[in-house]
């Protein structure tokens, strides 16, 4: 018999699902304080829940029972998934059913909003018949901001156009094409976006970038008497500086559906006019409820049942083996899609990977996955892995392609990546030289010898005497200590192109990047942060 713990109320159309279910038996436990929960975990396989209970490293500690833990949802902030992996546990969501449900919750806020829906109701129901206090927007004509174009974010966006308001929208993933595609104006980056919009709503996950979006620095940005929406996660607009927007009028309205913390039932926020708030409902409707509960409990079914793993968000088993093999390369593969999702620096349209040599006959597919990691991690809070990494690239629309040749080139095994978006295109091949010692042969057609390791910086320049003594220098004056430089060109003769890669010891200032950018015969400089032996993820460690 496999056991289940069901911890938060998911709908009965799953619980339907777990009765009927050959060998699987199942408790509800719900609202556990955290000895009870460590406790109880330890009697299950496997676990389903919603965003209530909060399954922290301390809670899975130590479980040697537990196999899966099913997210009946999207978000996977209130799991451990670094904890979860260590313990062997298999994390999973689901990242669909409940997507048109909290797109329209979205748009009801900014309907809400738009014609004070809440305060009028509450104005009326207390005896006043104030008609003039509440004069609305309309939202024809008007311009709605998305930052985040994701599932969630694209379904706001047809919404929107539906409503005849025009979209502009952030999403470092999002190119020219699919921005054309989907009707909406992309903005370059998140500031050229907030002078923009009359209407801003969020659709990404909270993450180190997302977090304090609109902070104090950026409240002038936006145009004066804007509105915000929030039903992603709590924390990526700060609360104190919506309070301040609120007074000075720079803001007009805030409607949230999420909170930092949660659940949270005290906030300046609360009463104040313009302000209205949700407990966190994006998601709850029948429809969506009975959707992440069927297909959740069928991910538990068929894992517990079969070792069938489907959109897991953590590291997938991979028989030590296999993983022994291939290791060196996964970890070569993910640095160069790391390196290159900041070299190339906007949205991408198509990816082609060559593999080259021994690496040629061996599992390419999970050197594909490895590299398509490290292309999409910065933008996904690393609900991605090794298992989901694909499948998540080509959900974004872009176009990958592979290629295997046995046939050696310099290097006994080399993988080379090409990554296009807009009107960019960058290339950089990658072996390993030694044990464990990723390496950068080829960057945008130059051969050279480079560490993929750490803080680089990046630079196209003429090929021509003087420029690295500059960028010595310019390093030198801002005290930044460089560990090992590389340079590379494409042909033999001097006057050509050529590039540039220095490791640095510590994050280069912006002031000492534009002095290197300002140096004459420097067409680009760019700096990288590649993660040191010690930040791995745990599937390369
Ligand atoms: N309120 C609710 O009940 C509710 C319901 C479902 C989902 N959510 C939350 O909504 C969020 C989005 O869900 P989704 O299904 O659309 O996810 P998704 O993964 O499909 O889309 C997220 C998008 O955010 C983009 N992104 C990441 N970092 C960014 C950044 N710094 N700037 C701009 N864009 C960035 C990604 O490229 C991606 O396209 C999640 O955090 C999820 O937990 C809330
Ligand atoms: O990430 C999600 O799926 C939403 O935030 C919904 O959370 P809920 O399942 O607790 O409603």
């Amino acid at each position: 018999m496999y056991r289940i713990i069901v911890l938060d109320d998911i709908a009965q159309e799953g619980l339907d699902l777990l009765d009927a279910a050959d060998g699987i038996e199942y408790e509800i436990r719900k609202g556990l304080p955290v000895d009870e929960l460590r406790s109880a975990l330890t009697e299950f396989d496997g676990a389903i829940l919603r965003s209530g209970a909060k399954l922290t490293a301390e809670v899975l500690e130590g479980n040697r029972r537990l196999k899966a833990i099913v997210r009946a949802g999207v978000g996977t902030d209130n799991i451990d998934k670094v904890a979860a992996t260590r313990q062997g546990i298999v994390v999973m969501n689901t990242p669909t059913g409940n997507t048109v449900s909290t797109a329209e919750h979205a748009f009801a806020l900014m309907l809400a909003l738009s014609r004070n829906v809440a305060a009028a109701n509450q104005s009326l129901v207390e005896g006043r018949w104030d008609r003039k206090k509440y004069m609305g927007t309309q939202l024809a004509g008007k311009t709605l901001g998305i930052v985040g174009m994701g599932r969630i974010g694209r379904e706001v966006a047809s919404r929107a156009m539906a409503f005849d308001m025009q979209v502009a929208a952030y999403d470092p993933f999002l190119s020219d094409e699919q921005a054309q595609k989907l009707g909406v104006q992309r903005c370059e980056t998140i500031d050229d976006l907030l002078g923009l919009v009359d209407y801003l709503t969020v659709h990404t996950p909270l993450t180190d970038e997302t977090r304090g979006l609109i902070g104090k620095s950026r409240l002038d940005k936006l145009k004066p008497g804007m509105r915000v929406i929030n039903a992603a996660r709590g924390g990526i607009y700060d609360t104190d500086t919506l309070v301040e927007g609120l007074k000075n009028g720079q803001i007009a309205g805030v409607a949230l559906d999420v909170y930092e913390s949660e659940p949270c039932t005290d906030s300046p926020l609360f009463g104040m006019p313009g302000v209205v708030c949700t407990p966190h409902l994006g998601a709850s409707t029948e429809e969506a409820q009975t959707q992440v509960a069927v297909e959740g409990v069928h991910l538990l079914i068929d894992f517990l049942t079969t070792g069938e793993i489907k959109h897991a968000v953590n590291v997938a088993a991979l028989d030590p083996k296999t993983l022994a093999e291939m290791r060196g390369f996964m970890d070569v593969a993910y640095r160069l899609g790391i390196m290159l999702s900041q070299w190339h620096g906007g949205g991408i349209d198509t990816v082609k990977l060559t593999f080259r040599g021994e690496v040629a006959g061996k599992n390419t597919k999970l050197l594909t996955n490895a590299f398509c990691v490290g292309l999409l991690e910065r933008a996904l809070d690393g609900d991605i892995n090794i298992v989901n990494a694909e499948v998540l690239l080509r959900e974004r629309g872009i176009e990958l392609t592979e290629e295997s040749h046995r046939e050696m080139s310099a290097f006994a095994s080399s993988i080379t990546a090409e990554v296009e978006g807009g009107d960019r295109k960058v290339t950089a091949g990658g072996t390993m030289l030694g044990h464990n010692m990723p390496r950068l042969v080829v960057l945008d057609g130059q051969r050279l010898e480079a560490f993929l390791d750490g803080g680089m910086l990046l630079f196209s320049h003429q090929d021509v005497p003087g420029i690295i003594g500059k960028v010595g220098n310019v390093f030198g004056q801002h005290n930044i200590n460089i560990a090992q430089m590389a340079v590379g060109r494409s042909g033999e003769q001097a006057g050509g192109n050529a590039i540039g890669v220095l490791n640095l010891d510590t994050v280069p200032t912006p002031e000492s990047i534009d002095a290197v950018q300002a140096v004459e015969g420097i067409s680009q400089a760019r700096f990288v942060q590649l993660p040191s032996a010690g930040s791995l993820p745990t599937w390369l460690q």
